[in-house]
């Protein structure tokens, strides 16, 4: 069965320590000892909104298991309503310049990784899954979603343009049309509206049975030789992991043009007002 933090996830490197940050553990990661089955869980209470360190936790991770050889990979939420929020909107909200860079270095960096892993990889979407959340479960291969949660790019919902690997990412699960569709109004799918377009495959009665459905998706390339899988896998993925790779700084330029600018600051303001007052 799973056992607990079999591969440890490092804390944060030295690099971060500099920002003053505690080294929170905000993924856990165990294997299963019989088929080799790794799952990932990120664990920042209380949307796992994506921090600088809760990024670098999770590329730390999947590094981690590239070197350890792992035979699978799923991704899911140690929360019951939510996947992941998306990108942390406090990072992005008066931000502290160098911290930003490496923020968006980061996810660069997450994104390539996880994209482009060898292993089989399994997004078990356990809650909802806007935005950033959505381009984690596009990057693995194949996704298993709860009933009643969302999930979609919803940008353009709030003023903002989800960067062109975000949208490659959607192009390449759901095809041009549907991404245009979706992209453009920044729809969040219900769980039954992503399985009818394909941006789900599976749909699972609880967490539990997610993880049954991974496994067994996972299980399938047990007869499959890894390096052809691999090659295949990449043949379909390089393209845009390359030019992404090649247009790193230009992409990190234009991301802190728009966060920088007044307008968006104005805009994150009343944004995580909004966030705060469906609560009341
Ligand atoms: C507006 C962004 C401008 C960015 C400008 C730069 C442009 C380039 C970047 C483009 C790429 C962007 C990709 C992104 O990922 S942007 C983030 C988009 N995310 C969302 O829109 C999701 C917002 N959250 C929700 O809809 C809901 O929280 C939820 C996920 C459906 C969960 O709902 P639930 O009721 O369970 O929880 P609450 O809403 O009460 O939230 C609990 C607390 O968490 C805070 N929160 C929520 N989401 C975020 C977030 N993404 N970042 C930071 N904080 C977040 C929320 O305010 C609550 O805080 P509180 O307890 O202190 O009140």
């Amino acid at each position: 069965m799973y056992s607990r933090t079999m591969l440890k996830v490092r804390t944060l490197s030295n690099n971060l320590k500099m920002y003053g940050s505690t080294s929170s553990n905000f993924v856990n990661v165990s294997v299963n000892d019989k088929s080799g089955v790794a799952i990932v869980t990120m664990q920042r209470e209380p949307v796992n909104s994506l921090n600088l360190e809760l990024i670098t936790q999770l590329k730390t991770a999947l590094s981690d298991l590239e070197r350890n050889k792992c035979r699978g990979m799923i991704l899911t939420s140690a929360s019951k309503s939510v996947f992941s929020a998306g990108l942390d909107i406090m990072e992005m909200y008066k931000p502290n310049q160098e911290r930003v860079r490496n923020f968006w270095l980061s996810l660069q960096d997450l994104w390539m990784t996880l994209y482009g892993c060898s292993y089989p990889s399994v997004a078990a979407i356990n809650g909802h899954s806007p935005a950033g959340g959505c381009l984690l479960s596009m990057s693995c291969e194949y996704r298993i979603m709860l009933p009643n949660f969302t999930i979609g790019l919803n940008e353009t919902k709030l003023g903002i343009i989800a960067p062109s690997w975000f949208v490659a990412t959607m192009k390449n699960t759901i095809g041009f049309r549907k991404a245009e569709m979706a992209l453009t109004l920044g729809f969040l799918f219900t769980t039954e509206e992503a399985l009818k377009v394909g941006l789900i495959d599976e749909v699972a009665s609880s967490k539990e049975d997610a993880i049954a459905k991974a496994d067994k998706f996972i299980g399938q390339f047990a007869k499959i030789p890894p390096q052809p899988r691999t090659i295949s896998k990449l043949m379909l993925r390089s393209k845009d992991i390359e030019t992404l790779r090649k247009t790193k700084e230009q992409d990190l330029q234009a991301f802190l043009q728009v966060v920088n600018d007044p307008k968006t600051q104005k805009g994150l303001e009343l944004y995580l007002e909004s966030l705060k007052q469906r609560k009341a």
